[in-house]
Formats: structure tokens, sequence, C-alpha cells
């Protein structure tokens, strides 16, 4: 195998290094006659051809000098060598030429001089090497020559070959010259044997290097020899210095050396040689050959045992002179050969120091080996080192890895649990608030009650003080008592919307903390959030795991700390939401019991009104005025004036027409009216029903009542009394109001409502149907003991609820305006009566009551002659005009107040149906209803006129119809 390139270029480098070993064989050779020095550029100077020739090739030989004189020019040049040279030293094979140039020059020699018959004979060492040297000229050289770069040392045999004849040469020199022949014998084996051409047949082999020398190569190729190994190589080198008789001693200790050091000449490729200063001598052209002319009979030359049969003698003179001349040219040769062993001895010793060279080399390649293979080991163990390393971190990060994922389950579960600690105190935090929210709104209550209680208290004192009061006082002082109650009442009331409103904004804060509280259950879910987030990024970046986690611990214990403050603030907000609550509970439950005491105020107040109304008299009368519609189309509005003040107004002025007396003068005359109440134009039903309203209670108190409204047509009757906010339902409404609230003192009520009407003198059922008014008749019937009317045949409706009286209204109504389409206008021509009969019975006390309500719409009252009714206008006007008179009569009669005194009531239907509701036990409200109208003047004021007549009468006291049953009979 080749090596490398860079070994090879280093080795040449170090060519020159010195080689112990080879050193210490060197010496042991002993060469006394070393081989000068040879220098590159140094040329030795060697005197005649031959050392010229030699020196030109630095260690050619002189005998080759000889030999090759007689070489074919054309196979033996100095281009030649130096060309074979240069192949040898190259990585190349060597050429062919340059093997076979010299073997042939030397059989080229022996050819001419001994010819082909010499050679065969065999008898001459000297012939049988030639003739050998023949055969292997003719038939091995070429195979060597090719076969040199796989086996370079079966040329070892040629070599040897010359080197046995160059062995042979002392003994043949010590012969002298006994022989025309033996001179050119021994020409041709120290050519044959000469140093140059031994050295010519060694090579440095080195596997495909081969190193092959001519000339003064021959000690390279000596060299060469120590390192090619084989044995058989050896025993050949032996075999040659045993038959070399007199050899050279430093060709046999060379070739001894190289038998030696063959057997440890290193096979590394270090040992090739290369081309150093010595090996430029190659390159030195070699001296030029001498030509065939040298020994020009040569061909005829024969030795005295020259005994080949056909040979002629020849010229002893001459030849003794070429003789002699041969003998001058050996002896120059001699001289050369011996310049050129010591130039060979030099090369030599330069070869030896280039191996010293070589093997200091080997050596330090050795030492650099060694360190090479330590550092290899050192590389191995620190790579081992490190795969050790290697698995020891991966084994140590593995155990981290599993201990962080271990923290980080630690940290999620401690994340997850603190996230339901925060849930749960969130919780418990809500429940805590509502709880607390509840306490205040109780206590808020309570404290509301204390305060109504003590403020009742206080009142109930100034109540009773006034009460003992009133009982000896008049009206006016129980009216003012009632103002003080009502304003008590509207201050409660007040007092109770404040807390209301009050509870409400509680309510309202108490809805601002849930809304704070869901806010901050929003930062606790984007907290969440966070956390997830910083949990992915904990999970993304290990290293940062342990920040994100003190951060994501701040973050929730600001929020921890944020949940506690408004845990706080809410606590607060809940204990006055709890607080407003509680008063809020006590003002609801003060007013209750304000209520209680104001029913029995209330019971205390009727009582009262009772006593005034029997001291004031059982007929009130009021008057109410209606409003102009429109002047356009009404007409001129008459001249009414209130002259006391107009909301507590009890009179009434009206300015007469214009009067022209006797003497054609022109007044008119105020007419003044006064009554217990004169409502104006801007009245409103609901302020007319405050001034009855005493009187309608007084029905369920067992008295009979009776309101009716007197009045024109058109003056309001109707609107006062039926419309939808009239009195009969206000009046209704209030009776079943006050009945159930008289439910806790024991009454129970049964109501009964009717609701007739009389046309002419004829009693109609308003509930029942329609068609029955003409066919149906009712007769009144009077209950003397119990002092009660019934009328026979009529449909009552049971008062269960105050829905009850907007349905009796509606069919009345209805039945009112169906009977209107048939007779024109007859809800003007006809009284209607609407009466309640109200039966109570006190389960506490056993007192039963029976009272009744009837409340009149009577017919417009005109005259007739100003109507101008006739026919049937006629008789419906006549008739009302006579019940209305009638009317008039009984209260007249009743205002007499003489005992036992003739009343009319049978005078007409109205009065009868009245009996027991006009004058008696009964109290009685006339209502005078006044146009405002120019047109109505004159019938206003005869209506005021009748009215005044009836305020003015007396009728006498009032009794409720009460009994006092035996609780026993109970
Ligand atoms: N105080 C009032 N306020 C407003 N409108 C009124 C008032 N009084 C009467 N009216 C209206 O005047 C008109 C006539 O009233 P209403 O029918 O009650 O008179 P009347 O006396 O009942 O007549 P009639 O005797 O023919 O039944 C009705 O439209 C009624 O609404």
């Amino acid at each position: 195998m080749a090596p490398p390139t860079s070994v090879k270029h280093k080795l040449v480098a170090t060519y020159n290094e010195p080689e112990p070993k080879r050193k210490t064989l060197a010496q042991r050779a002993g060469e006394p006659n070393s081989i000068a020095a040879v220098s590159v550029g140094s040329r030795p100077t060697v005197k005649g051809t031959t050392l010229v020739g030699a020196a030109a090739s630095n260690i050619r030989n002189p005998s080759l000098t000889s030999s090759m004189s007689s070489r074919h020019p054309s196979t033996l040049s100095r281009h030649t060598s130096n060309s074979s040279f240069s192949s040898s030293v190259g990585p190349g094979l060597r050429p062919k030429s340059a093997y076979g140039s010299r073997p042939q020059t030397s059989l080229a020699f022996n050819k001419s001089t001994l010819g082909r018959p010499i050679s065969k004979s065999g008898s001459r060492p000297a012939t049988s090497m030639a003739h050998h040297y023949d055969e292997e000229e003719d038939e091995d050289m070429p195979t060597q020559g090719r076969r040199k770069g796989t086996q370079p040392f079966n040329t070892l045999p040629s070599s040897f070959q010359s080197s046995q004849e160059y062995s042979t040469l002392p003994v043949q020199k010590s012969r002298g010259r006994q022989s025309a022949c033996a001179p050119q014998t021994l020409l041709s084996t120290m050519r044959d044997v000469s140093v140059s051409t031994a050295m010519s047949k060694l090579r440095i082999d080195d596997g495909a290097q081969k190193f092959q020398l001519n000339g003064h190569q021959a000690m390279s190729n000596k060299v060469k020899l120590l390192s090619t190994p084989g044995s058989s190589q050896k025993a050949s080198i032996s075999t040659r210095i045993r038959n070399s008789r007199i050899g050279s001693t430093e060709s046999a200790l060379v070739l001894f050396q190289a038998s030696r050091d063959s057997s440890v000449a290193p096979k590394t490729p270090s040992y090739i040689p290369v081309l150093s200063k010595s090996e430029t001598m190659t390159n030195t052209p070699a001296t030029p050959l001498r030509t065939s002319k040298a020994c020009p009979s040569t061909n005829n030359f024969l030795t005295k045992s020259s005994n080949i049969p056909g040979l002629t003698d020849w010229d002893v003179d001459n030849r003794l002179e070429e003789m002699d001349s041969i003998c001058m040219k050996i002896k120059d040769h001699i001289s050369g050969s011996n310049i050129e062993r010591e130039h060979f001895e030099e090369a030599l010793g330069i070869f030896k120091s280039r191996i010293a060279e070589l093997e200091t080399l080997r050596s330090q390649l050795l030492a650099k080996n060694e360190t090479l293979e330590s550092d290899l080991e050192a590389s191995r163990q620190r790579t081992d080192a490190l795969q050790e390393r290697l698995l020891n971190k991966t084994t140590e990060f593995d155990d981290q890895f599993r201990a962080h994922r271990h923290e980080l389950d630690e940290c999620r579960r401690a994340y997850r649990d603190e996230t339901d600690q925060l849930r749960r105190e969130l919780t418990d935090g809500a429940d805590r608030l509502s709880r607390v929210h509840r306490d205040e709104v109780r206590e808020l209550e309570r404290r509301a009650t204390v305060d109504v209680e003590d403020r009742l208290r206080e009142l109930e004192r100034k109540h009773d003080a006034k009460l003992d009061e009133e009982r000896g006082r008049r009206l006016r002082e129980v009216q003012s008592l009632e103002i003080q109650i009502a304003a008590e009442r509207q201050k409660l009331d007040l007092a109770v919307q404040k807390k209301e409103i009050e509870n409400q904004n509680m309510r309202e804060e108490l809805e601002d903390v849930k809304g704070d509280l869901a806010r901050e259950q929003t930062l606790k879910n984007e907290a969440l959030r966070n956390l997830a987030e910083f949990k992915a990024e904990i999970q993304e970046n290990r290293a940062q795991s342990s920040s994100t986690i003190h951060s994501l611990e701040g973050t929730i214990s600001s929020l921890s700390a944020r949940i506690h403050f408004l845990e706080s603030g809410s606590k607060a907000q809940s204990d006055s939401f709890a607080d407003m609550e509680a008063r809020l509970q006590q003002a609801v439950k003060s007013a209750e019991e304000s209520k209680k005491k104001l029913i029995k105020e209330e019971t205390l107040r009727r009582i009262l009104f009772n006593q005034v109304q029997e001291l004031k008299g059982n007929i009130r009368v009021m008057c109410r005025v209606r409003p102009v519609f429109s002047e356009k189309a009404e007409g001129e509005v008459a001249r009414l004036t209130f002259p006391d003040n107009e909301s507590e107004s009890k009179e009434l002025e009206i300015l007469g027409r214009e009067e022209r007396s006797s003497l054609g003068t022109v007044s008119r005359k105020t007419h003044s009216f006064t009554f217990d109440r004169v409502f104006g134009p801007h009245s409103q039903n609901q302020e007319v029903f405050e001034e009855i309203s005493q009187l309608v209670q007084s029905a369920l108190d067992g008295y009979n009542v009776c309101i009716f409204c007197y009045g024109q047509t058109g003056s309001g009757k109707t609107h006062t009394m039926s419309s939808e906010d009239g009195m009969i339902p206000r009046a209704t409404h209030q009776i079943y109001e006050t009945a159930t609230s008289l439910k806790e003192k024991g009454w129970e009520y049964a109501m009964e409502g009717s609701f007739i009407e009389v046309y002419n003198e004829e009693i109609h059922d308003l509930l029942g149907s329609s068609k029955d008014f003409d066919k149906k008749k009712h007769e009144i019937k009077h209950d003397e003991q119990r002092k009660q009317t019934v009328v026979t045949g009529l449909r009552s409706a049971a008062l269960d609820s105050p829905d009850t009286v907007e349905s009796i209204l509606r069919h009345a109504a209805a039945n009112r305006s169906v009977a209107a389409t048939k007779s024109n206008e007859r809800s003007s021509r006809s009284h209607s009566v609407f009466i309640l009969k109200l039966v109570g019975q006190n389960r506490i006390t056993g007192e039963t009551s029976e009272g009744t309500l009837n409340l009149v719409d009577l017919a417009g009252s005109e005259r007739l002659k100003q109507s101008g009714a006739e026919g049937d206008r006629m008789k419906e006007t006549q008739s009302i005009n006579k019940s209305l008179s009638c009317l008039g009569d009984v209260i007249a009669a009743l205002g007499q107040g003489r005992e036992g005194a003739h009343i009319p009531y049978r005078n007409s239907k109205l009065t009868y149906l009245l009996q027991y509701s006009l004058g008696g036990n009964s109290k009685t409200l006339m209502f005078v209803m006044a146009s405002p109208l120019e047109e109505h003047l004159s019938e206003t004021l005869t209506s005021l006129k009748f009215a005044t007549k009836v305020h003015n009468t007396h009728i006498g006291t009032a009794k409720k119809t009460t009994k006092m049953r035996d609780r026993g009979d109970a």
C-alpha cells in the first residue's frame, strides 16, 4: 500500500536523519575505505576519463566505466541512467529500459568479448556467469523488468551474479597477466561485479515503491537491499559473500549488513528513501561511455585456455601492446574504482546517516504514534467519561424533570385547593351578607315600629285627652280632632313611605353590593384565567415557573385582600340595610297598630258624629252647582256667588232677574241661601262624598239613611248620584270596606242591594228585566216593628264584593236606557232609588243592627207651565211634581214636629217608599242641585227655596235600630 503523501513528504524532509541501528551495523562492518561523501554540487574531480565518468556519475564504479565503454551506446547512456534513477525514485514502476540497460550492456560486452561459443562453453566462471547472465539477459531480464513491480528482489540473482564475478576479481588479479583473455575477463568480471553493477541490481522496495540506481546508485541499491525482506534473498546474499573470495570488503560487509538488516528492515513506508541531496547526484550527467573502440580486438581475443577448435593464432606483440594499454587502463580503472569506492563509502555514510535519520524519524513517528495512541486512548477515555457524564446528566435531568413535574402537580393541586377555598369563602361571604342584610332590615323595622309606637302612644295620650274634652264640646272640635287624626295618619303614611324609600335605597345598595360581588366574581374568573395562562407559561418555560408562581401568588393574595375589603364594605352596607329593614318592619307593625287605633278612633268618631247629628237634626241639606260646559251652547250664565270660603262654602248668592217696578225702575234681587254645605261648580264627587261619608257610615250603625238629589233637569243629579264615581258606588264601597273592617269587632253584615225606579207612580225593578217594567207590579210594605220597608217582587243582589255594586249599577243603567228608548228621556222622568239593606250582628257583643241606605235620584223638577209638556210628558211632569210636592209635604209635616201628627207618606209612591227613611229614626240628606245657567234661574231659585224649607225643618232625633240580645238567648 502506498503511504500517505503527507507521510512521504515528511519522510523526504527527515531523510538525512541518522539511524542508530543502521549506524551500528555500519560500524560493525568496520569499513575503513568508506565511500567518500558525495554532496550535491560537489562533484568529485577524478583524473582520467573514467574518473570523470565516475565523477560524473558520482558513484559509478571504475570498472563500470570500462564496461560501459564496451556497452552499447544506445542501451547505456547517462541519460538513460538518470531516467532509470528518476524512475526508481519516483512512485512509478521502474522502466524496463533502465533495468535492462545495464545487464544488456554487460551482456553485450560479454557477447562482444567472448562470443557465443565462449559463453556456451561454461568452463570459466566469468563465461558461465556471462552465459548465465546471457540467458537471463535473453530470457529473465525482460521478465524481471516486467516483474519488478511485483517481485523486485527477483533481480538479485543478476546483481548477485555480478557480485560473484566482482568477487573473483582479486583472484584473477593476483594471477597477473597470464592470458590475454584474463584482463578481458577481469574487466568483464570487474564490470559485472563492480559496485556500480551490484548497486544497480539493488533496490529498496516497499510495496509499490522501488528505488533503483545506476552507477553510483549501486550503493543505494545495496542500501535498498537492507530493507528487502525475504529469507531467500538473504541466502543469496550469503552465498555471494561466500563465493567472493577476495571480494570487496565493503561489498561483503554491505551485503552482510543487508542480509542481517533485511530481516529487520522496516516494512513501513517510512523507509522508502526519498531523494535528498545525495540523490541529486544521480541527476548529474554521466560520463560519456566508452565505446567499443577501447577494446577493438576484443572480438579476436583468446586465452590460453581457449581451446576452441577452428580459431587461429594472433599477433602477440600487438596483443601485448594492447594488453599493456589495457593494463594501464585497468590501473586507471582501479584507481578510479578506488575513488569510486570512496565515493560509495561516502554515499554509504550518507545513506547510513539517512538511515539513521529514518530510524530517528521512525522512532519519532513511533513515539508520535504512541503519543497519538495515548491521545487516542485519552480521547477514548474522555469520550467514555463524557458519555458517562452525559448519561449521568441525562439521568439527573430526568430526575429533575420528574421532580419539576411533581412540583408542578403540587402547585396545580395547591392552586386548585386555593381556588376552591376562595369560591367557598365567596359563597360564605354572600351568605353572610344576605343574613346580615336580613338582620338589618329586621332591625330597621323594629326601630321604625318602636318609633311609631312611641308616636302612637303619645298620639293616643293626646287623643285620649282630646276625646275627654270632645265629649263635652261641639262638632267643630270633633272635626278638628278628625283633621288632626288625618294629619297624623298622613304623617304616618309619609313615615311609612319614607321607610319604604329607605328600604328601597337599602335594597338598591344591596343590589350594588351584589353587583360588586358579581364584579369581584368576574375578577376572580379573570384571575383564574390568568392562573391558567400562567400555568401554561409555567409548562412552556420551566425556568420561569418559580417567578410565575410567586407573581400568581401575589395576584391571588391581592385578590383575597380585595375580596376581604369588599366583604368588610358589604358587611357595613348589610348592617345598615338590615337596620333599615328592621326599622321598616317596625314601621309596618306600628302602622298596623295605628290602623287598629284608627279603627277605634273611627268608631268613637262615628259615635260622636251620630251624637252631633242628633244634636243638629236628622235632615241636612247641601247644595251643588254644576259647572258651565259651554256658554255658547248653554247660553247666559247666571250670577252665582259664594260669599264665604269656597272650599267650605255654605252660602250661595244668586242675582235674580231684572224686575221692572210699576214706576218703571229696573232692579235685580239677590237671593241668598245658606245650607249645610255648598259645593261650587269646580267641586268633584270625591269632595262631595267626603261630606256624606259619615252619614253613609250611619247605615252600618243601624240608622235608616236617605240621600236624595233634588233639582231641575240637567242640574247634575244623576251625575252626582249614579255616575261611575257618584255617591251610590262610593257609598256602597265604603260600606263594604267598613263592614269588612268591623269583622274585627265581631260584626258580621249581610248587605243586600236593590234598584228601583218610580215612574208615573209605578215601581219598576231596575235589576229585573226591562220587559217586566209595565207588567210586574210591586207593592210597598212597611214593617212597623222593624221600621223597615219592603218592596215586593224585587230582585236583590247580595253585596259580597265591591264588584257587585258595579254590576248592579250597570244593569240598572242598561234597563233605564232601554226604557228611555221607548219613552224619551226616561231617566229624567222617573225617580230612581238604590236601596241597600244592612243587617249586622256582632258575634261578640250579641248586638244586632238593621239599617237601610236609600240613595234617591229624583226626577227633574219642572214647572209644567214652563216646560210646555203635553200628553205623556205632561202626565210625567204632573206625576213628578206630585211626588215632589208630596215629598215637600212630608218634610214639612215632619218639620212641624208634632207628636202623632199625620205624615202624608202615602200621597206618593216615593214618599211612601221612603217612609222610614224620612224622619223618625232616619237620617236624611238632600242635595239640591243648581244649574248655573241664566235660563234655569227661575227653576234654580225654586229648588233652592224648597231646599231652604227642608233645611229649616227640624225633623227630630234619629235613632238607630239596634237591639241588645240576651246572651242566653243567643
Ligand atoms: N258637577 C258636575 N260636573 C260635571 N258635569 C256635570 C256636573 N253636574 C252635571 N254634569 C253633567 O251635566 C249633564 C246633565 O247632568 P245630569 O244628567 O246628571 O242632570 P240631571 O239633573 O240628572 O238631569 P235629569 O233630571 O234629566 O236626569 C250630564 O252630562 C252631566 O254629566
